[in-house]
């Protein structure tokens, strides 16, 4: 399998930037590629093959930038008494972000895997007119998408646990909200699932937008356990299975909990117990979004 994920890697540098779904308009980017966790590592040429893919993403992303509908942000003039060097370092290093907190509001829905988030983002869209973006959703549906560059690499890390590189994910984040702003004239959006990697965090708010919330659902991993393996008896899902399970519950400890303790120095999380029954949880959601978004 990594010998078809490399050698597909490689020919998406060369290929169309209509390859990547359709266009897909972003701004202005320094992407890293991700290292994937030490748990499940790939192999080197599957390494290679990100780090092809990155490139090829990056490369993709920035060139789709052109004949977006969206209004974008002015970047900023540099301080017109600054020196030559400082202007040149100014604007090598200034990313501006697709959309403003002004025009588009972002909640960040997270917790460990089978927490409920998805669960409770199905409610809240329908009582505050929320757009609902579930990360894992996007590259389940990338993944499946017939002809995608991307299908093999997304595969392997959902089924590893391992979080997909943040160029693919961001991408197909940005493109979904566009899709919601044009089509529907819909600019909330509850994004379900991410960011779980820090850079993944910083890029998306350095690059979309920044995030006005972030909701945690917190929840013993017993339980979540029993949820995804009662779950993965209809979900279809590759996941859902004890042994990507346990590499995923590694994963969000050791890489995802850290972006929201992140954002718990911003005094941006609102945490809510996600053990009770569905109905008991949400009446807590509510609460905290009754106190911060108009119905
Ligand atoms: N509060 C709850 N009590 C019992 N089961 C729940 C609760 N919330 C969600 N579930 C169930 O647990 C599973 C995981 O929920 P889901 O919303 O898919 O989680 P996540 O999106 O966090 O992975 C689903 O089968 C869902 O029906
Ligand atoms: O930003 C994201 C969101 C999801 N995933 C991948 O998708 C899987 C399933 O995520 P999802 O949110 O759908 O399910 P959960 O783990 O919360 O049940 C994760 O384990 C990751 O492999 C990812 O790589 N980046």
């Amino acid at each position: 399998m990594f010998r078809t994920v490399f050698q597909r890697a490689a020919a998406v540098k060369s290929a169309p930037r209509s390859s990547f779904k359709q266009a897909i308009p972003i701004t202005r980017r320094h992407f890293t590629s991700d290292k994937p966790s030490s748990n499940g590592t790939p192999s080197i040429p599957a390494m290679l093959a990100v780090a092809s893919m990155g490139f090829a993403a990056y490369y993709t992303l920035v060139k789709s930038r052109e004949g977006q509908a969206l209004p974008r942000r002015q970047q900023q003039k540099p301080d017109q008494q600054a020196k030559p060097t400082e202007i040149a370092q100014a604007q090598e290093t200034t990313t501006i972000p697709a959309f403003t907190t002004d025009q588009v509001t972002v909640v960040f829905v997270l917790g460990g895997p089978g927490a409920g988030k998805g669960t409770q983002c199905d409610r809240l869209k329908k009582d505050y007119d929320f757009v609902h973006l579930s990360a894992g959703d996007l590259l389940r549906e990338e993944q499946n998408r017939e002809g995608s560059k991307y299908g093999e690499l997304i595969k392997h890390y959902i089924k590893e646990g391992l979080i997909v590189p943040m160029e693919v994910t961001i991408a197909l984040l940005e493109q979904a909200m566009r899709e919601s702003m044009e089509k529907d004239h819909k600019y909330r959006f509850l994004i379900d699932g991410f960011p779980r990697k820090m850079d993944q965090a910083l890029k998306f708010e350095e690059a979309v937008v920044p995030s006005k919330m972030v909701l945690y659902f917190e929840c013993p991993e017993q339980v979540m356990l029993e949820r995804l393996l009662k779950r993965g008896e209809n979900s279809g899902r590759s996941d859902d299975n004890i042994e990507s399970i346990k590499k995923r519950f590694r994963v969000f400890k050791e890489t995802s909990f850290p972006v929201i303790e992140a954002f718990e120095k911003e005094n941006k999380v609102k945490t809510v117990s996600c053990v009770k029954p569905v109905d008991e949880v949400y009446q807590e959601v509510r609460v905290v979004f009754d106190k911060m978004f108009e119905k």
